[in-house]
């Protein structure tokens, strides 16, 4: 892509004190994309999207958002910037309509309040006290403040927390329609298939720092493939066996294991290993009972990450409390 990015970051960093929480972040953002930020609580996800929203300063690198620095030139962005943060505070005591009517005094062109409700699915509840709303409908709410300035970038901090399963699909087409409008989006979620619905790339943060980014797929080729089967006997009878019976395997990344009475290989050449395990089967005559083969899921690759960073992590933190 040649375009301008419309967020770039570059060698961010943002300390809270001794703690620093972003450590020399790149990333971009295109126009009409959607970026979703993954990481285990506390990676720093919140606090890197910040200095995108210009909450704070960067105390190193180069934040930019529609060309501009959101921080120093946050009068030239949040205008044309849509923000859903993890809590907004509601005055409880006014309605739904109300309290989007109130936001909307402060923009300059907002949408209108029932058309804004009604994209969040809140139309039913325009003249209820926000006191009285779900959980999953403040977040609703939130959203329906974030779009309501036709916003051309949206920020949006774990936006289906709380949901319902329809709502959150509801939010999904709703952000899909943005995207397919042009508009740039990017998202922290703990919600690994709502990443996998949405995003055109990924990038998972780990202590304060992007270690993984590209699409769903690139990410998950880094992890392996698996091979999982039960072996049984021609009679059906399960089959007892040791790693070491199993024959050698091209692009088997670590020692297969069995568990009661599982096999589990985890290979990065599936499809020829794949083909050895049913050539060894036939072989010895084996049926493989409930056999799966798979390429790594989001979550796997996820998983396998946050596993690798515990040491990691560990080791940082003692340098931080050193
Ligand atoms: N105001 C603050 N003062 C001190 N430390 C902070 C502050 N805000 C965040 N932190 C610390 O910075 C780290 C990153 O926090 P951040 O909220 O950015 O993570 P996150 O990835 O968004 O987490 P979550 O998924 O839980 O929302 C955490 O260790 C957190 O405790």
């Amino acid at each position: 892509m040649t375009a301008e990015p419309i967020v770039s970051v570059r060698g961010a960093r943002r300390r809270y004190g001794d703690f620093e929480a972003v450590r020399g972040v790149d990333l971009d953002v295109h126009r009409g994309e959607l970026v979703a930020l993954l990481g285990t609580n506390g990676a720093g996800k919140t606090s890197l999207v910040e200095l995108a929203e210009g909450l704070a300063p960067a105390d190193a690198g180069e934040v930019r958002v529609l060309g501009r620095d959101p921080y120093l030139e946050r009068h030239l962005v949040v205008p044309r910037v849509g923000i859903m943060l993890q809590e907004a505070g509601f005055s409880s005591d006014l309605t739904t309509a109300e309290t989007v009517g109130m936001w909307a005094g402060t923009l300059s062109r907002p949408r209108p309040t029932a058309e804004v409700l009604a994209a969040v699915g809140l139309a039913h509840r325009a003249d209820v006290r926000v006191g009285s709303l779900s959980g999953g409908e403040r977040r609703r709410l939130d959203l329906a403040l974030a779009i309501l300035g036709d916003p051309e970038v949206l920020f949006l901090d774990e936006p289906t927390t709380g949901l319902d399963p329809e709502s959150r699909q509801a939010t999904w087409r709703l952000v899909r329609g943005l995207l397919a409008d042009g508009v740039t989006v990017l998202l922290t979620t703990h919600y690994l298939e709502e990443a996998e619905a949405l995003a055109d790339r990924i990038a998972i943060m780990q202590a304060g720092r992007i270690v993984r980014e590209g699409t769903v797929a690139e990410v998950t080729a880094a992890e392996p493939a698996r091979i999982e089967f039960a072996p049984r006997d021609a009679a059906g009878r399960p089959v007892a066996l040791a790693p070491a019976d199993l024959p050698p395997l091209a692009g088997a990344a670590g020692a297969a294991s069995v568990e009661r009475g599982r096999v589990r290989v985890r290979t990065e050449r599936l499809q020829d290993d794949l083909e050895t395990v049913l050539a060894w089967a036939r072989g010895r005559g084996l049926r493989l009972h409930e056999l799966e083969a798979r390429s790594a899921s989001l979550e796997q690759a996820f998983l396998a990450l946050a596993d690798g960073a515990l040491a990691g992590d560990a080791a940082d933190h003692q340098e931080v409390t050193a």
